[in-house]
Parts: structure tokens; C-alpha cells; sequence
């Protein structure tokens, strides 16, 4: 069956959605799920961005070998010399230019004419080439761009030594039909198409992400670009899972396949869900938590009977399974270490006795810690960052009451090693615990945003709370995990404070390098 590759970009435009901020550990991570799950291209980040993100691409860049790593750029040489220093060093490197070729984004963002725009594009994809053997040109916002000119423009970017050739839906504005024929279009008016892939990249801002990437899988891409759970800019991309387990499901239909393991797909959603604080609607194709439920009496009958007649997926094609080992507090480092392997992921001996000292300390409150408890701790061991931390939390408490004042008290270790401790109060206790610990932190705070969410079920399940805070006009965000939801919330809050710490500490070194 012909192949359609899959290009994922849930490190770089899946970082673009509002409010997610990844550091590069988290990135790291996400990184080598994607190459389990076989991915053929990983754009890791847009490296003129920001050091952050230079640093990030870098890493990712040095540590995969099996999968092309890119990375964004405008058409600026400095943006190119960027992605050139991050990329330099990994197996199988490809840089992405892109450029808009619509008349909106021409006259009025770039301010350039389209004569401008396609020289300017032909030069850069030279300057590229001369640095890369792989290089992807996309027109951005290519759906609302004029058809003949997109065509001349692709023609003399090929000529140039562009390998791919992306035409974006950057809007969310097309309809199958449309971005099938603008596909079909390309390849009967561009006489060199056939040495370049075609790609398609297309966002969700109408709901037909999926419905057009089909069309362009129908009307002659080679290539698919889209993010893990459909994360991203606004309504977000195509979610990767979607178009590949179609490919598979209605192989009858398209005759197209991806090299994707299927079964990597529920490890890959649960990572980014969990590192970028996006969770999943449960009704979400695919991967949602009732993707695979059946509630209605008819239904129930008809999947006892045969599953066929409501399940047209099977829950293991996607890597979705039930639980069947029983962890808790009899459990032994070698049943530890065996659920460690079930969820694909590697740890040093050192990482897995801190994770696992984690787990017995979890199993004195909890009954039964589920898979979901154990995963959630060895994330936080995996991207933990404490040697480099500033603030600790020591102790707190919290006094609520329907008619008292909420009072939180709070000891805290600063970064010079010294115990501090201060009480505060608020109108509740997240609003008393946050003030207690901004009385304690020397910087000008603000929460943005607060999220708390159980880690699987039961009213002893653990807690996982996301922020966003403003630190000193930066916007940071941090995660915590703990049994109590005051826990959960104060580590979340003291994370992004360390976070925003090390960042100024990153930037302090790259000014000192430079
Ligand atoms: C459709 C997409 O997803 S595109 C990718 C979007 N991703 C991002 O923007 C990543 C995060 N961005 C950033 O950190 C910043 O925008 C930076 C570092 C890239 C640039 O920052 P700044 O230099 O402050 O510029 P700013 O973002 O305000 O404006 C963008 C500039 O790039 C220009 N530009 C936009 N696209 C391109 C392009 N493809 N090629 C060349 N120039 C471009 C704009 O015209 C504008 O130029 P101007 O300053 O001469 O008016
Ligand atoms: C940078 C390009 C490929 C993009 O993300 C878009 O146009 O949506
Ligand atoms: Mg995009």
C-alpha cells in the first residue's frame, strides 16, 4: 500500500496554542514519543524564536537518530543561520521555510508586492539549500492565495532545491472539496512538482481538519503535517491520530497507510495532554476517554453480541487497554519496573528509584494507585529540574471555614538555603496559599491562569494542578502533582516561580556567551 508521510509539528505549532509554554525537558520527552510512535518528520520548535527554543531544538536535534528532525524559519538568512546552528548535528536534519503568498498577508503584513514575495522565497530556499539537503517551503495561508501565482511561485522554489512543497490551510478556511482541487491543481499546472512532496498542514478553525486533509491525501500529498491531540494555534491542527487511524480503518476507501504504530497512540496523547495542561474532551475521536465506552441498553446488547456492531476501532489498535496489574502497597521495584516497561518508557536505575520511592510513598494514602497515578509520578521524576530549583515548599497550612477568614500559613526554603515562613489570608484557600507564598517570593506576581484536575478516579485520586503566572512581565507556567489539591496547587505555583528563575538564569548565560 503507498505510504503518506507524517510530519508532526505538536513541538512547534502545538506549542504555538495559547497558553501552553514547554520547557525543554517536557519537549525532550515528547521528542521520543514521537519517535516511538514512528513519526516521519518532528518539527522540534522555530530555534530565531527565542534561546528557550533554540536550546530545546538543539537538544531534541542531538538526541533523535531515527526520525528527521526540523525546524522553522522565516525567510531572513538569520533565521536560517539559527535552525542551521540548532540542527547542525542530528542524523537526518531538514530546515522549513516558509513565506505567506496571500493577498491579505502580502499587502498588509509583510508589506511586500508578490514579485517580492517569490524572489524573496527563491533566494532563501538557495541560501537554505546550500546548508541543507532537505528543505521544505511552505506558502503560508495558502488556501486564501491566488491559485496561477501559487503555482509560478512553487515552480521556481523547486527550481531553487526545494524537497517539500507545503500548502497550509493557516486559517481553517477551506473546504475539502476546495483544498482537494487546489491539490489537484498544483499537480497539472506545476511542471516540476513530481521532484518535490506535497504537503498539506491544515487548522481547525471551521471543524474540517480532517475532512480536508483527506481531500489532499486524495488529490496527490505525499505528506501530512499535524500535531498529537489536534493541539495548536487557535482551534488548533489536524489531529495526526485522526487522519492515520481513518488511513487504516477505510484503507478499502483511500489505499493510502502511514508508517505510524498505531498502538503508540494512546502513550502519545496521554504525554502531551499531560505536559502541555491540554486534557482531551471525552468524546474526542480517537483517543477520548468515551471513545471506546458504551452507555445506551441497545448498544450494550449489540456490542455483547458482536462488538461490530457499534465499534468500527478496536480499543488495542490505538494502545488502548484496561488495566489489569494491581499496584499498591505490596507491590515490589521489580512489578515497578515491569509497568515502567508497559508504558514504553526508558529510566536510568536512579530515576526509577526516585520514582518508586514516589510510589510507595503514594501507596500510604491510597488504596489502589492506578496506571494513571504511576505515569503521573514518573513524568514529574522524568522532567523534574529540581537540582537547578530555587524555591522548595517545607510546610503550610490552610484554614478554611464557611465563617472565618481563610488564613494559610506557609514555610518555604529559599534559593540561598534559608527557611522562610509567613501567614496571609484570602476570600478562599487557593487565593489565601498564593498570597502567603507571593508575601514569601521576591518578585512582582500574577496568576494568570489555575487549572486542578484529578489524575484518574476515586476521591483519593492524586492531583495535578497547572498555572500561568505573570513573573516580572514574563509569562510562565508551572505544573504540580500531590495527593491534596492545596498541595497539588502551592507546587504548581512554586514550579512556574523556579521556572521563571532558571529562564532568566538561561538568558543571564547566553548574554554572558555572546
Ligand atoms: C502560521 C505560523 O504558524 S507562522 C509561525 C508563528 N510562530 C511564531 O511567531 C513563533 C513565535 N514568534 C516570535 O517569537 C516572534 O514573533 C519572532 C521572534 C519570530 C519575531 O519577533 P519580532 O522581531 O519582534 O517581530 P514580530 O513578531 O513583531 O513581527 C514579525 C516580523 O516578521 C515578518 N515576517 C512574518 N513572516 C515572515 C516570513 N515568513 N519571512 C520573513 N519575514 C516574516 C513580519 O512581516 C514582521 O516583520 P517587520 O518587523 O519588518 O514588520
Ligand atoms: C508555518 C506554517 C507552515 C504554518 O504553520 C501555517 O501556515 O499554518
Ligand atoms: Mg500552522
Amino acid at each position: 500500500m503507498p505510504r503518506i508521510k507524517v510530519f508532526d509539528t505538536t513541538l512547534r505549532d502545538g506549542e504555538q496554542s495559547p497558553g501552553v509554554n514547554l520547557n525543554k525537558m517536557e519537549k525532550l520527552e515528547i521528542a521520543k514519543q514521537l519517535e516511538r510512535l514512528g513519526v516521519d518528520v518532528m518539527e522540534a520548535g522555530f530555534p530565531a524564536a527565542s534561546e528557550g527554543d533554540f536550546q530545546a531544538v538543539k537538544l531534541i536535534a542531538d538526541t533523535i537518530k531515527d526520525v528527521s528532525v526540523t525546524a522553522l524559519a522565516r525567510t531572513r538568512k538569520a533565521d536560517i543561520d539559527r535552525a542551521y546552528e540548532a540542527l547542525k548535528n542530528t542524523a537526518h536534519p531538514r530546515i522549513h521555510v516558509f513565506l505567506a503568498t496571500s493577498p491579505i498577508h502580502m499587502q498588509y503584513k509583510l508589506k511586500m508586492t508578490p514579485e517580492q514575495v517569490a524572489s524573496q522565497s527563491v533566494d532563501m530556499v538557495t541560501y537554505a539549500k546550500e546548508r541543507f539537503e532537505e528543505v521544505e517551503w511552505s506558502a503560508e495561508d495558502a488556501t486564501r492565495s491566488d491559485w496561477a501565482f501559487l503555482a509560478e511561485v512553487i515552480e521556481q522554489v523547486i527550481d531553487a532545491g526545494a524537497t517539500v512543497i507545503n500548502l497550509p490551510d493557516t486559517v481553517g478556511f477551506t473546504m475539502p472539496d476546495e483544498y482537494g482541487r487546489m491539490f489537484k491543481y498544483m499537480k497539472e499546472n506545476v511542471p516540476n512538482i513530481d521532484r518535490a512532496d506535497l504537503s498539506c498542514h491544515c487548522h481547525n478553525d471551521l471543524g474540517m481538519a480532517a475532512a480536508n486533509t483527506m481531500a489532499a491525501i486524495e488529490n496527490g500529498a505525499t505528506q501530512i503535517e499535524g500535531t498529537i491531540n489536534g493541539i495548536g494555534e487557535r482551534a488548533g491542527n489536524v489531529a495526526l491520530e485522526e487522519v492515520a487511524v481513518a488511513l487504516k480503518i477505510r484503507s478499502d476507501h483511500y489505499g493510502y497507510d502511514t508508517g505510524l504504530k498505531l498502538d503508540e497512540i494512546k502513550r502519545s496523547s496521554d504525554l502531551v495532554a499531560k505536559l502541555t495542561g491540554m486534557y482531551v474532551q471525552a468524546n474526542k475521536a480517537i483517543i477520548g476517554r468515551n471513545a471506546y465506552a458504551h452507555e445506551s441498553g441497545i448498544h450494550q446488547d449489540g456490542v455483547l453480541k458482536n462488538s461490530e456492531t457499534y465499534e468500527i476501532i478496536t480499543p488495542e489498535l490505538v494502545g488502548v487497554s484496561s488495566n489489569t496489574l494491581f499496584m499498591g502497597k505490596h507491590s515490589g521495584r521489580h512489578a515497578f519496573k515491569d509497568k515502567v516497561g508497559e508504558f514504553g518508557i526508558e529510566m536510568s536505575e536512579e530515576a526509577l528509584t526516585a520514582a518508586f520511592k514516589s510510589f510507595k510513598a503514594l501507596t500510604d494514602h491510597k488504596k489502589e494507585v492506578t496506571d494513571d497515578d504511576i505515569y503521573t509520578l514518573i513524568m514529574e521524576v522524568k522532567t523534574d529540574q529540581s537540582e537547578m530549583s530555587r524555591y522548595t515548599l517545607e510546610t503550610f497550612q490552610v484554614n478554611y471555614g464557611t465563617r472565618n477568614i481563610t488564613t494559610a500559613t506557609v514555610s518555604l526554603r529559599t534559593p540561598d538555603g534559608e527557611s522562610v515562613q509567613t501567614a496571609a489570608t484570602g476570600n478562599g484557600s487557593i487565593e489565601a496559599l498564593y498570597s502567603t507564598i507571593s508575601e514569601l517570593i521576591d518578585h512582582d506576581m500574577k496568576l494568570l491562569d489555575y487549572q486542578i484536575n484529578s489524575v484518574g478516579g476515586g476521591k483519593d485520586a492524586l492531583a495535578e494542578s497547572h498555572v500561568q503566572l505573570m513573573v516580572e512581565g514574563q509569562t510562565v507556567n508551572g505544573r504540580g502533582t500531590a495527593q491534596d489539591v492545596i498541595e497539588a496547587s502551592a507546587n504548581a505555583y512554586i514550579n512556574a516561580v523556579n521556572r521563571y528563575i532558571l529562564n532568566v538564569q538561561a538568558n543571564k548565560a547566553q548574554v554572558m556567551n555572546i
